[in-house]
């Protein structure tokens, strides 16, 4: 099986809803997020590609412009704008596009990652 990733970077705020009135993550604050999608196959294309990473150019248009310097809250419309919900929205999006995407991971902190994988 062969396996590429790709990362992207936006920097965006929020607020998450659902938690106790004390947890810091209830104030609006910020991360600068890091998306890592991630595509297998048995096979390669013609080139010797998975996937040509450039033709990933739709997703980084989508985080550029969609959701860089923006209140995520508002981009997903509810309050559990957490690391977990905003990999399956990517991986959801993406697999809509790219069959061989197989997860994404996203990073709000230097230490932590949230993965999706349907
Ligand atoms: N499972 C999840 N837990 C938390 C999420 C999340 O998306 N999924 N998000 C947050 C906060 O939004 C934010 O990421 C804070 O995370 P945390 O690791 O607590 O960040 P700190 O830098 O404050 O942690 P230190 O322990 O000080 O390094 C919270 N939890
Ligand atoms: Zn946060």
């Amino acid at each position: 099986m062969f396996r590429i990733t790709k990362q992207f970077a936006f920097s965006a705020s929020h607020v998450l809803g659902g938690l106790e009135a004390d947890h810091p993550c209830a104030r609006l604050h910020g991360h600068n997020y890091i998306v890592e999608i991630e595509l297998q196959s048995s096979s390669l294309d013609h080139r010797g590609f998975v996937r040509d990473y450039r033709e990933l150019g739709p997703l980084k248009r989508l985080i550029d412009d969609e959701f860089d310097h923006r209140h995520l809250n508002d981009v997903l419309g509810h309050d559990h704008v957490t690391a977990e919900n905003l990999a399956k929205f990517f991986c959801d999006w993406a697999r809509d596009r790219w069959p061989e995407v197989s997860a994404v991971r996203v990073s709000e902190t230097p230490k932590t990652w949230a993965e999706y994988r349907p």
